[in-house]
């Protein structure tokens, strides 16, 4: 039913309207998404990408059939709201409220450990043939807002070292970036609050990121953090702790070209199909967004367990196999909301009749 709907909205000769998706982001964003293979790719399709010009009133311009943005402040928050008020049927993605709770590791992650998805058997089945179901969840953490909680012990006694220390907030900048491996207690003096200590996980050296645009989930494998050695933990003399902010200046014991050629990253399994659209479908309700991407590791201590550490409003889609296609799809998809839900519906009654 659903598909013959879609089906019925697809554009034809006779629709000839173009629509406007208004964008609104930052310089550096734009020049990532807004590549001439999308402009053409939406195009065909009817669909105008237009830069909405941050120094004029939302309002003002367009006039536009969707928004899409990835701009913060309480300036950019009260244009968005003059815009819904005067155009109440035009789609803004995604809402500033759903975005906010992504800029705290904390508020995060705890959707992921609320979820209530009960994974179907074809989603959760046991890969190795001995029972062993696919689970997810996430590391244990615990957040640090000030110098003194980093002394308490009562506060990490839940805690397993090698820990990551990361920035509470989550908001975009370099610094909300910056993390440190942390081996030893010690290591904790030369952190600055406020944090989130979360336990290192052994994970192979492979992330998974889960991308989202809508209805759409792709899964990619990148290269991660090689794992702690049983070398470095025993070696008291190891320092408490290595900043990094990019995986691939992180310095290691071995250079990383040699630590890669060891781990193929061909070679890593991917999790089944199945497990990643649950639980991004999952993530996508209980978030209420669109547009964000989210990683995932596999604890090499239980094979079929999966973390999830990290989720990203508008992330980088580019990287993304494919991407034109599926963005266009989805600004598609969102400007004939109404034209889907209307023949949806028109259906359905014809259905009730014939019956
Ligand atoms: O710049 P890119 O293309 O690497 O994208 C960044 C993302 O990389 P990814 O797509 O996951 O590889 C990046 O993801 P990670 O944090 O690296 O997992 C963020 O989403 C980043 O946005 P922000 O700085 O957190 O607001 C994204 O940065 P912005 O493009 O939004 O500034
Ligand atoms: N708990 C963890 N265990 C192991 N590696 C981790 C963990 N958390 C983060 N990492 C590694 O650190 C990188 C950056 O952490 P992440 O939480 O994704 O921050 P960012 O928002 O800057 O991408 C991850 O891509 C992964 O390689
Ligand atoms: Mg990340
Ligand atoms: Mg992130």
């Amino acid at each position: 039913m659903a598909a013959a709907a879609a089906a019925a909205a697809e554009p034809s000769s006779a629709d000839s309207r173009r629509y406007v998706v208004g964008y609104a982001l930052a310089p550096k964003k734009q020049n990532s998404f807004i590549k001439p293979s999308l402009i053409s790719r939406a195009a065909a399709r009817g669909v105008d990408l237009v830069p909405v010009d941050d120094a004029r009133p939302l309002a003002d311009q367009g006039p536009f059939d969707l928004v899409i943005h990835k701009l913060y402040g309480h300036d950019w928050r009260a244009q968005l709201q003059a815009f819904s008020a005067r155009y109440p049927s035009v789609p803004v993605v995604d809402p500033p409220h759903a975005i906010d709770r992504l800029h705290n590791r904390i508020s995060m992650l705890q959707v992921v450990s609320e979820l209530d998805v009960p994974l179907t058997d074809a989603a959760s089945a046991s890969a190795d043939g001995e029972g062993h179901r696919h689970t997810f969840g996430i590391p244990s953490q615990v957040v640090v807002y000030d110098a003194a909680a980093l002394a308490d012990s009562g506060l990490l006694a839940a805690l397993r070292f090698p820990l990551i220390a990361k920035p509470l907030v989550a908001d975009g900048s370099a610094k909300s970036h910056k993390m440190s491996l942390v081996y030893h207690r010690e290591g904790l003096r030369k952190l600055r609050p406020p944090l989130v200590l979360q336990e290192f996980v052994n994970h192979g050296g492979v992330i998974f990121k889960v991308y989202v645009v809508g209805g759409h989930v792709t899964c990619v494998k990148r290269r991660s953090l090689p794992d702690v050695s049983k070398e470095i933990l025993e070696d008291a003399a190891a320092e408490g702790t290595i900043s990094f902010s990019q995986v691939s200046n992180l310095p290691n014991q071995r250079t990383a070209e040699e630590y890669y050629e060891d781990m193929r990253l061909e070679d890593a399994v991917m999790p089944p199909t199945d497990f990643v659209n649950e639980i991004a479908g999952g993530l996508r309700r209980a978030l209420g967004l669109q547009l964000f991407n989210f990683d995932m590791i596999r604890d090499v201590r239980a094979g079929n367990r999966y973390l999830v550490i990290d989720i990203n409003y508008f992330p980088g889609y580019a990287k993304m196999p494919g991407y034109e296609i599926v963005l266009t799809d989805f600004f598609w998809d969102m400007v004939h909301k109404d034209d889907v839900a209307l023949k949806e519906e028109e259906q359905q009654s014809n259905h009730a009749v014939v019956k």
